[in-house]
């Protein structure tokens, strides 16, 4: 059998290689009535959309459109000239197995789809005033079956990325922009935009993109993401999921943090994970939304928590005085912080801890230690953040500097 084609079907007889009957058959694939195989605004599939500055030395924000997304879903970009021309490159790299060789793992979501989206039961307010009042989620994400610590639950690339920055141009415009970013998409992924939840104020695709969008950064710019399947998870301060986002393919995966149970609703924290209960409770306002998860709504557990996290913002701030930066003091530290992290299910933040922790070695002149570190925080940057995080990077550029410092003794 030669690639899958059973050489006794009477369409392909046995004996010498020779096309199958509707291959010869086939017109030619191009010829001069034949449109052009590529848009002249490779690789946008429509002339970006532009609107000018309000003053002579800020950009222009234009939209860009790709409708086949490495051979999938559309994608529009709300955007600067220049993020434009980086982001190009990025989508025309039809083929992102680099990324898994250089992670090694695949950069898929588990292909039996473990979870199951529908209504999320309601919940009690934490707000006093509000106790009374049953809050409802909308939609969320549960599982299926037993999710295990570390398994891909969902991996995306995003169908609207969007410049943060937008006070250089006037509201009409940029809500000029966002229309033309929605109606150039393809039906599937419009249909996706406008399904996704929403607060009923203001202009539709930005209530979309406000409820819903996670902050991504390209070539270091802050935007945000529209990942319509992610944006399905609802909040916990005590996730058991996290998102991990790639610069160099646009991709997020919602990523287990832990075990999860079958029938438990999938959360990932909408917030940095360290934050005290009074900054979490302000930053979900704004989302326009109250937290009713555990860590909000149980006192005990929120004052216990907050003097944890206080505790390791102390620690952390000792280590900047030098006369804390003794072996010995710095070890103690190291202990009590891992311990506290822990206990507080701050895992996802020990890679930066680590980074930290190996500068202050390497200041102390402990180079072994530093290292070990060193190694520790771009093995941990690397899960949680993504192998080609900025964060990571600058872990391993700690490691190659090490090096050099180490060849040059
Ligand atoms: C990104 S969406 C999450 C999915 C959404 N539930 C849906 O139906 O599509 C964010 C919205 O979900 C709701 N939500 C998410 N987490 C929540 C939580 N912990 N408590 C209350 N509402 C929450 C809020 O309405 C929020 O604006």
């Amino acid at each position: 059998q030669i690639y899958g084609i059973n050489p006794t079907s009477p369409n392909n007889p046995p004996g010498p290689l020779s096309p199958l009957p509707h291959h010869t058959t086939c017109a030619p694939l191009l010829d001069d009535t034949d449109p052009p195989l590529f848009s002249p605004h490779e690789p946008w599939s429509f002339p970006p959309h532009c609107t000018p500055p309000g003053s002579k030395n800020q950009p222009k924000l234009c939209t860009f459109t790709v409708t086949s997304l490495r051979g999938d879903g559309g994608i529009s970009l709300v955007t600067t000239p220049q993020v434009g021309a980086h982001l190009a490159h990025v989508l025309q790299d039809a083929d992102i197995a680099w990324l898994e060789k250089q992670r090694g793992y695949p950069l898929a979501a588990a292909p039996d789809t473990p979870y199951v989206i529908k209504t999320a039961p309601k919940e009690t307010s934490h707000d006093a005033k509000e106790s009374k009042k049953k809050e409802t989620k909308g939609l969320g994400v549960f599982a299926k079956r037993l999710i295990k610590e570390g398994e891909i639950l969902m991996a995306e690339p995003p169908i609207m990325v969007r410049l943060t920055e937008q006070r250089y141009w006037k509201v009409r415009d940029v809500y000029q922009a966002l229309s033309q970013a929605s109606v150039r998409l393809p039906l599937r992924e419009k249909e996706k935009l406008l399904g996704l939840s929403r607060s009923g104020k203001g202009y539709v695709v930005d209530d979309v993109l406000k409820t819903n969008v996670f902050h991504v950064t390209v070539q270091g710019v802050d935007h945000t993401g529209l990942y319509p399947l992610i944006a399905r998870i609802n909040h916990d301060c005590r996730p058991n999921a996290f998102v991990r986002y790639s610069p160099r393919t646009l991709v997020v995966e919602a990523v287990a943090y832990k075990d999860i149970q079958p029938g438990e609703e999938v959360s990932v924290s909408y917030l940095p994970l360290n934050l005290l209960t009074e900054q979490r409770t302000q930053l979900i306002k704004e989302w326009g939304f109250n937290c009713t998860c555990s860590l909000c709504t149980n006192p005990q557990l929120f004052k216990g928590s907050d003097k944890n996290r206080d505790r390791i913002q102390q620690i952390l701030e000792s280590l900047d005085h030098n006369e804390n930066r003794t072996q010995a003091k710095v070890q103690a530290a190291v202990d009590e912080v891992e311990e506290l992290v822990v206990k507080e299910g701050l895992a996802g933040q020990l890679g930066d801890f680590h980074g930290i922790i190996a500068d202050i070695y390497l200041n102390v002149g402990d180079l072994k230690k530093a290292r070990k570190y060193g190694k520790s925080a771009v093995k941990l940057l690397g899960h949680y953040a993504g192998v080609d995080n900025m964060r990571t990077d600058r872990a391993v550029a700690f490691l190659r500097e090490l090096d050099a410092l180490e060849a040059r003794r």
